[in-house]
Parts: C-alpha cells; sequence; structure tokens
C-alpha cells in the first residue's frame, strides 16, 4: 500500500526541482553579468544593452517563469486543485509597457527550457514511463501563471506557492528557497522546498551545494541533494542546552524587528549572535538542527504575513520534532485566505525550548512598551 500523499510528493519535488534549475540558470546567466556590468562601470552598449534590459528585471523573470513551471506541472498532474501563488501575470500582458514583450519572450525560452528537462533516474524509478512536458505556447505560460490566483478557503485541497521565497538573497547570490505546499481543510499535508544555494552540510561553504527538503504530515521531514535526489536523510531537531543555543533571524531588518529578536535571545540568555538568513532556507536550517530558533518578529508596519512564505517550512519543522506557532503562541491559521491575517510574527523552535521563547518574547514586549 502507497503512503498517503505520495504522488503529490513526486509531482512536487518534480516541479520544485525544475523550478531551482530555472533560477539557478537566471542567476548564472543574468545576475551575474549584471553585477559585472554594474560593477565595473563600464559603458552599456551594444550587447550588454540587452543584458541590462533583461538583468535589471530578472527578479520578475525568475520568478514568474518558475511560478509557470510548477503550474504548468501541478496542472497536468492535479488539474482540479486550486493554487494559491505569489505572482500573477497582469503585467506581463500590459503592452503599455515597452519591456513588457521582451519579458514574455524571455519567460516562454527559459520555462520550456525548464520544462523539457529530461526526467532524472529517480524519477523514471517512482513513475514508469512518467510524465513528459510538452512545450508551451506564451499565453498558455501567463494562464499557468495565473492558476495561482486562488484566493484561498478555510475547507478543501489547494496548493500555495512561493516560486522564489526571500528575492533579496537570490539577488545577492546567497540563500533563496523554490517553496511549494499542499493544505487540506487549513492544514498543511505537504512540504517541498528546494534551496539550490544551501550547503548539504550546515556552514560547508567549499561544499556540495543544493538541497531539497521534503516533508509530509504524519511521515516526517527529509533532505535530499538535488544532485542525487533519490538520497533522503531523515532530518529532526536536536535537543541543545539552552546555553548552546543560536537564533535564527532575517537578513532584511524591514522583515522583522532586529532589536525585538536581539532582547528575546538576550531574556533566554543567548550569548552567540543571531544567524542570519533569507527565505524559508530558515525553517530548513532549523529542521536540521544549524540553528535552533527561528525568531520573526513583526516590525511594526502592519505587514501582515502571505500563506506561502511558512505553509511548507512551517510543517517542515513540526515534522522535524519542532514547534511553530506566532509569537502569542497562536497557532498559524492557513485558513483566512491569501494571508496569515490573524498571526502576529512566527517563532518556531524545538519542542522543548519553545514555551521558554514564548515567556521570553512576552518579556521583551514588556520592556519595549515600557520604554515607549
Ligand atoms: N515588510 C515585510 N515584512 C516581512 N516580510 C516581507 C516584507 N516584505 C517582503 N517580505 C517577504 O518576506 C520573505 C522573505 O523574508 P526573509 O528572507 O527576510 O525571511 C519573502 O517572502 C518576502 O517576499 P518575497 O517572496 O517577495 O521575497
Ligand atoms: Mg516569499
Ligand atoms: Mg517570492
Ligand atoms: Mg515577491
Amino acid at each position: 500500500m502507497s503512503l498517503a500523499f505520495a504522488l503529490e510528493k513526486q509531482v512536487a519535488i518534480s516541479a520544485v526541482l525544475r523550478a531551482c534549475s530555472l533560477t539557478s540558470a537566471v542567476f548564472n546567466k543574468l545576475v551575474k553579468n549584471e553585477t559585472l556590468v554594474k560593477g565595473d562601470k563600464s559603458p552599456v552598449t551594444g550587447e550588454h544593452s540587452t543584458r541590462v534590459i533583461l538583468a535589471s528585471d530578472t527578479l520578475p523573470v525568475a520568478d514568474y517563469s518558475a511560478q509557470a513551471v510548477i503550474n504548468v506541472i501541478l496542472a497536468q498532474a492535479f488539474p482540479s486543485d486550486p493554487i494559491v501563488g505569489e505572482e500573477d501575470s497582469a503585467d506581463l500582458r500590459n503592452d503599455a509597457d515597452p519591456t513588457s514583450a521582451t519579458l514574455r519572450s524571455r519567460i516562454t525560452e527559459l520555462a520550456n527550457e525548464a520544462l523539457a528537462l529530461p526526467l532524472r533516474d529517480w524519477e523514471k524509478a517512482e513513475w514508469g514511463i512518467g510524465p513528459t512536458h510538452g512545450q508551451r505556447t506564451t499565453f498558455q505560460l501567463l494562464d499557468a501563471i495565473d492558476r495561482g490566483n486562488f484566493s484561498g478557503a478555510r475547507k478543501g485541497r489547494m496548493w500555495t506557492l512561493d516560486p522564489i521565497d526571500g528575492t533579496k538573497g537570490f539577488l545577492r547570490g546567497e540563500q533563496y528557497a523554490v517553496c511549494l505546499a499542499l493544505i487540506e481543510d487549513s492544514e498543511v499535508k505537504l512540504g517541498v522546498m528546494g534551496c539550490p544555494n544551501l550547503p548539504l552540510k550546515a556552514g560547508d561553504e567549499a561544499g556540495e551545494k543544493g538541497c531539497i527538503f521534503v516533508a509530509v504530515k504524519g511521515q516526517g521531514s527529509e533532505q535530499r541533494p538535488i544532485s542525487s535526489l533519490q538520497d533522503a536523510t531523515p532530518i529532526h531537531i536536536p535537543t541543545r542546552p539552552l546555553s548552546e543555543l543560536r537564533t535564527l533571524e532575517s537578513v532584511e531588518a524591514a522583515h522583522s524587528s532586529q532589536s525585538t529578536t536581539g532582547r528575546i535571545a538576550q531574556a533566554l540568555g543567548i550569548t552567540a549572535a543571531p544567524v542570519r538568513m533569507d527565505s524559508q532556507a530558515k525553517y530548513c536550517s532549523l529542521a536540521r538542527g544549524d540553528g535552533d530558533i527561528y525568531l520573526r518578529m513583526p516590525t511594526g508596519v502592519g505587514y501582515v504575513e502571505k500563506i506561502w512564505d511558512h505553509a511548507g517550512g512551517s510543517l517542515l519543522v513540526t515534522e522535524a520534532g519542532g514547534v511553530v506557532s506566532d509569537s502569542r503562541g497562536q497557532p498559524l491559521d492557513f485558513g483566512l485566505g491569501r494571508t496569515l491575517g490573524e498571526n502576529f510574527g512566527v517563532i518556531a523552535s524545538g519542542k522543548d525550548v519553545h514555551p521558554s521563547v514564548l515567556e521570553a518574547v512576552r518579556k521583551a514586549r514588556a520592556e519595549e512598551s515600557q520604554k515607549l
């Protein structure tokens, strides 16, 4: 008897793998070029001018194309499943914008290149003959991007997708993640996150990079090297003494209040500097024990977190033996639509330390309100 969500898991891994290949290709072809052009301040002419048009739009090119690829594959396997995706194609259809035609043709080329990647042995073994992903026209790809327009729901089954989570990290050549999750009746059942720049072993910058993390509700969490997807290693959050814990937080101060996370660490007696990392790679690092406490504290500007930024990562951590809540200890509610509208920040850690972290959050908040 096959395990629950076996097909969904295979399809999601294949889709994320192809999107990772696409985002890595975009980075290598375009972002690096742009850095060079900007870095040496050389005059931008001829071939370079084309590169700059493309490269300055690298962010949407990679995000749109990756969303198109994943949505094409999901639509083929599960045609009636709705998708809550971060991107939509409205800007790409706007012919008043002179760059939109260039973007469309680049997206078509990149997405079709990723869809044409041959099946890996692992996929053939799992699927038998396996699916083939035929080439798509530009407008089929725009329609595929727009399959991500579902508004979310409390009941029923849906996917949620962030084609590039941590865009700032992506552009810096640091951490980012391709994040896909399946939600049923507001509960995350499957999470697949591709982290092309994450070393297989924490801190081993010289070693192999590129991991896919997978969690299925009730079946645990695992890590697979992108280079050999059949090698799944189960991952668990280790138990460490409080004095040895490290916090994980955003690189971007605008995404999480670093003064509040500093106070929380202090209240816990943590002396080690925070590990700062972009994207849901933080959840992945926590789930395999590279860091211990993920703190995401609101900055006070009223930003509401999106479901695609937390669905897969939160399941990965809970299936690795951890707890994920908002900063008040409430569970994340994935049934309210496209956002985590009722939640306030995110706190994730091993089970044992989670109550102490919530207590430290209360203390940090009390200190901050006294200062006001
Ligand atoms: N003001 C904000 N506060 C919190 N998160 C934000 C804000 N603006 C964008 N984000 C999203 O935060 C996530 C990355 O956060 P971090 O890397 O700091 O953990 C991304 O999903 C990013 O969107 P995007 O997917 O467009 O990059
Ligand atoms: Mg995101
Ligand atoms: Mg994104
Ligand atoms: Mg974005």
